[in-house]
């Protein structure tokens, strides 16, 4: 589904008190080394629970060989986890279901586990697993990032700002990010809690002053608004011709003192990428020519993906471009229009095959407008 240039870390939990418990687990391309840790790891005990807080296949295909392995091991979902168990797998495993409700708990000696429903974080079935001695929460997919974990395992332990954040919001944009509304609601209902810890199912474990910088980051993101001032410019050109009013237009921004512009080939750049900055910064340019009375398809596509993914609060401006009969520029305006609360920055430019002199003034008015729209 998505590029990985850096892996992804697949996380699960075990918490060896008077009972075990394993939260979650992992994906099936790694299930040898995983069933060996476990193995390790519990050194001669019986399982006694397995809590599933996610069930999407990447912490789910292993729980048919820990239920063959530890037979009387107490599987904790809700109606729904099982449910979708029963959709994905054919193992039956009724005996062993533990259903549990919100704010139920179950004692493992000094650790309790206390479950809260976390429904569209980003499936409905997830919920949220919260030990209540030491305050930690494991939140399923949320807090996720991609990237491989190297050696350090907390966020606190290397220099996350400028290497792992950007994998972070791709990861939550691309996945999360239609469901800015849930999480919010997750949040208010975890408000009251003390958390010391959160321990994602992807990537890096936060604790101490990473906690308010994560949670931050995760307030902008699923209320869609901008972390920074920036442009992105977005664009799709067969011929080159968008392209070049492109990087002009980019060129023009920066002479005004714009900093944080970025310039993507939505042909060349794959779609979470872009959709990852364009959560990012404030501002977005999209240019693109017309293609067979339509909007030029990779354009067309990364604008749905971002109407889907409910993107809004963004300043946008518009270049197309066609030689006969004008059709990108129009569709663009649709999709944008549909969009909430997305504000129509200069003036859109619909280009005749290649930007003429006499036009250039028009790419100076549209730098201009967005350069004056920074200050909003
Ligand atoms: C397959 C194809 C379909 C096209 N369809 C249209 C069209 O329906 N209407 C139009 O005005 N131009 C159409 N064009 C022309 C392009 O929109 C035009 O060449 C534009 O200037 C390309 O911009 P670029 O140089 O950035 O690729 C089409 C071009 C191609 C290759």
């Amino acid at each position: 589904m998505f590029p990985l240039p850096n892996g992804v870390a697949y996380n699960s939990y075990l918490i060896n008190d008077e009972k075990t418990a394993l939260l979650d687990t992992v994906d099936a391309a790694i299930s040898a080394e995983y069933l060996e840790n476990i193995t390790h790891a519990l050194n001669g005990r019986q399982l006694d629970y397995l809590v599933i807080n996610h069930m999407e296949p990447d912490h789910c295909a292993n729980i048919e060989e820990i239920l063959r392995r530890y037979p009387s091991v107490k599987v904790i979902g809700n109606p729904k986890t099982f449910q979708f168990f029963r959709q994905y797998y054919t193992m039956d495993m009724s005996d062993n279901y533990i259903e549990v409700k919100e704010g139920q708990e179950i004692c493992l000696g000094s650790h309790t586990l206390r479950f809260y429903m976390a429904p569209m974080v980003h499936w409905p079935e997830v919920m949220v697993t919260y030990e209540t001695s030491k305050g930690i929460l494991f939140s399923a997919d949320a807090f996720g990032a991609f990237g491989a974990i190297s050696g350090n395992i907390f966020a606190d332990e290397l220099e996350y700002d400028s290497y792992f954040l950007d994998e972070a919001r791709r990861y939550y944009t691309n996945i999360v990010g239609r469901y800015g509304n849930q999480v919010q609601a997750l949040f208010k209902k975890l408000s009251g809690l003390e958390i010391n810890m959160i321990c994602g199912l992807h990537g890096h474990l936060w604790r101490g002053d990473m906690i308010p910088y994560i949670m931050d980051k995760y307030d902008k993101w699923s209320k869609y608004l901008p972390e920074k001032k920036g442009v992105v410019l977005a664009y799709g050109s067969m011929y080159g011709n968008t392209e070049n009013a492109v990087n002009a237009l980019a060129v023009k921004l920066a002479q005004r003192g714009i900093k944080d512009i970025r310039v993507y080939d939505v042909s060349k750049t794959h779609p979470s990428y872009i959709i990852s900055d364009i959560f990012k910064y404030s501002h977005v340019v999209f240019a693109a020519p017309t293609y067979n009375m339509n909007l030029y398809f990779p354009m067309d596509s990364l604008i749905r993906e971002l109407a889907v993914l409910n993107i809004s609060n963004r300043k946008v401006s518009l270049i197309g471009n066609h030689t006969w009969a004008s059709a990108a520029l129009k569709n663009m305006t649709e999709m944008i229009s549909n969009m909430k609360n997305m504000e129509i920055v200069g003036t859109p430019i619909d280009i005749k095959s290649s930007l003429r002199e006499d036009r250039e003034g028009e790419l100076d008015n549209l730098a201009d407008a967005i350069y004056e729209s920074m200050d909003d």
